[in-house]
């Protein structure tokens, strides 16, 4: 059984635990499912996929399936048909500790369970202020503090998905051209869930000329999860991330990075070294670690990537 931390919110798992879990998931993978997760990220383990996720996604789903359940019964109350809203799961952690691998694993797998077909997934990436506002406000190597997002607009349109709207649309980031797109928009319309992966969501960042009384991003999230690991381990999958882009997307002349293609490995080290720690790693130290005991469910992992401790919150 997992140990309980005296006064601790948490009840904690090791990996041995928590894998434990999946004898109780009544949902297999078949190999060339497994297989087909691969193409979310060729370094995920299938062992990882069915021993950690698999679990992970039977939890959400439960969970999901509750909340529905809650909803019947305020209708039951109003005496009237309460229509159902999107269940919204949070992902968050630093820059390069595997939060859109893990948006993407779980969208994958809670598409599987009965009863939720539609699973959709927005970053908050696209809620950043575009380049030409950065830069006019002198916050170009701030992306990703809290004063980089729209905040605003990242709200009303969690506001939007909760009230059920039929149709609610995020903009869109890309990290190749390093700004958001102007003419690209994302279409929401009312999945059974919507996964919400950004560093920024468990941020209590108050917003500036909101009309309304002050709303959190975290205030619409039903389930967050924190992504965590050593600050030594994220350093190193960033610059090996940068290695990878140097040698594929930064080839491409769209690209915003592209004169990095032209780098040795040992100067792109340097340059994702320098990235790191005068950019993300502040971020990390400043607003991100201190919002992670405000998760429902922190994993943690080791230097290879696969989690080692599940914590999950009671309430
Ligand atoms: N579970 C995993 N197993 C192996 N590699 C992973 C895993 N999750 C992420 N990675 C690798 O770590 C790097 C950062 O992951 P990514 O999901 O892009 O992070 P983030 O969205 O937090 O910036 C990528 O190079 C990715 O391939
Ligand atoms: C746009 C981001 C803030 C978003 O991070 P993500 O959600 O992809 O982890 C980040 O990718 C970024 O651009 N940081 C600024 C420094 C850098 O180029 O890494």
């Amino acid at each position: 059984m997992a140990t309980t931390e005296y006064f601790s919110p948490y009840i904690t798992f090791d990996r041995d635990q928590w894998k434990r879990l999946r004898a109780s998931v009544p949902l297999p993978l078949t190999e060339t499912e497994l297989e087909n997760l691969r193409g979310i990220n060729e370094n995920l383990s299938l062992e990882e996929a069915s021993e950690i996720y698999l679990p992970l996604s039977r939890l959400l789903n439960l969970l999901a399936t509750g909340n529905r359940e809650v909803y019947e019964t305020t209708g039951v109350f109003l005496g009237e048909f309460y229509p159902k809203v999107p269940f919204i799961i949070g992902v968050s952690g630093s820059v390069a500790v595997g939060k859109s691998t893990t948006a993407r694993v779980l969208q994958a797998l809670l598409r599987r369970w009965p009863g939720h077909p539609r699973v959709d997934l927005v970053t908050t990436d696209g809620f950043l202020y575009p380049n030409w506002v950065l830069e006019e406000r002198g916050l170009m190597k701030r992306k990703g503090f809290p004063e980089s997002y729209d905040l605003r607009r990242l709200i009303r349109f969690l506001a939007d998905v909760k009230a059920g709207r039929d149709e609610v649309t995020a903009p869109l980031y890309s990290h190749l051209v390093y700004d958001v797109l102007p003419d690209r928009q994302q279409v929401v319309r009312r999945p059974d869930i919507l996964i919400v992966e950004g560093l920024n969501i468990l941020q209590n960042t108050p917003v500036d000329n909101m009309s309304s009384p002050c709303v959190f991003v975290s205030d619409f999230i039903d389930f967050s999860i924190y992504v965590d690991a050593e600050e030594e381990d994220i350093a190193r999958w960033y610059v090996e991330r940068f290695q990878v882009l140097r040698k594929t997307a930064f080839r491409n002349p769209a690209s915003y990075f592209h004169r990095y293609a032209e780098l040795s490995e040992a100067e792109a080290e340097q340059k994702a070294l320098s990235i790191w720690q005068e950019i993300n790693r502040v971020n990390l130290r400043e607003n991100i670690i201190p919002t992670r005991e405000r998760a429902r469910l922190i994993m943690t992992k080791g230097p290879d990537h696969s989690v080692q401790q599940v914590r999950l919150r009671r309430m």
